[in-house]
């Protein structure tokens, strides 16, 4: 499907935007964060090209990445589970100081809320994000006030690829399949927005690891989202 038979005589409608990645580059604070987890911890730092890699699917997972050392991590055995529970407890603790501090909302980003907006569009973040983190970022980086909802990884018992926090948001805004469209940058998002049957636009310029942004599956695929004006 071209950009244009997204958005077209459908608008305005309901638009979803993952957080990470997508609107806010927050991998150099992420790292930070795992970096000092792991010093805690006595093991060597991972580093911000590494941890980009495993931003996507939520804390929990980033730091089971970065206590495998590997994107692919290993079912725990309860010795190591005890070692993650600590290791999450310490990334959380480093994450809520660190958060927002070196964070940079992507080029093109606001330009595109601001355009949607004044076109009626009900706008959303539906992010694996824990939600204690998710309102602090967007205050920070200044994208707050273009939210009327967000859905955090834990706002639901599931997370993405399920599609059920892309289907909480579109309800909740009086969205339909029909007028929603899912923006995002990982297989995740992608999933989710294939599985909940509404049209998903991926970003190239974010934390996607492992197939090409082009082979995920999105209907549009942009290096900014300037292309969506
Ligand atoms: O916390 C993560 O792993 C990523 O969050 P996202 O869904 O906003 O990309
Ligand atoms: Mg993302």
């Amino acid at each position: 499907m071209s950009l244009k038979g997204l958005f077209n005589a459908r608008w305005p409608g309901v638009a979803l935007f993952d957080l990470d990645g997508t609107l806010v580059d927050s991998a150099p604070d992420l790292a930070a964060a795992v970096d000092r987890m792991l010093e805690h911890l006595g093991r060597a730092p991972a580093g911000l090209d590494q941890v980009r890699q495993w931003v996507g699917n939520g804390a929990a997972i980033l730091v089971r990445r970065a206590l495998a050392g590997r994107i692919d991590w290993q079912p725990a055995t309860p010795r190591d589970d005890a070692l993650f529970q600590d290791a999450l407890a310490i990334f959380y603790h480093h994450y809520g100081q660190l958060n927002g501090q070196h964070a940079r909302v992507f080029p093109g980003v606001t330009d595109c809320l601001a355009h949607l907006e004044a076109h009626g569009c009900r706008l959303a973040v539906v992010t694996n994000k824990p939600g204690p983190f998710v309102a602090p970022l967007l205050e920070r980086v200044g994208l707050a006030r273009w939210f009327e909802l967000s859905v955090a990884g834990d706002t639901l018992p599931v997370k993405k690829p399920d599609p059920a926090p892309l289907l909480h948001a579109m309800t909740q805004l009086g969205g339909t399949r029909g007028t929603t469209v899912m923006v995002g940058d990982s297989a995740a998002d992608v999933n989710a927005a294939q599985a909940a049957g509404i049209p998903c636009v991926a970003v190239r310029y974010g934390y996607n690891f492992g197939q090409p942004v082009d082979a995920l599956g999105a209907d549009a695929v942009v290096d900014s989202l300037t292309e969506l004006l």
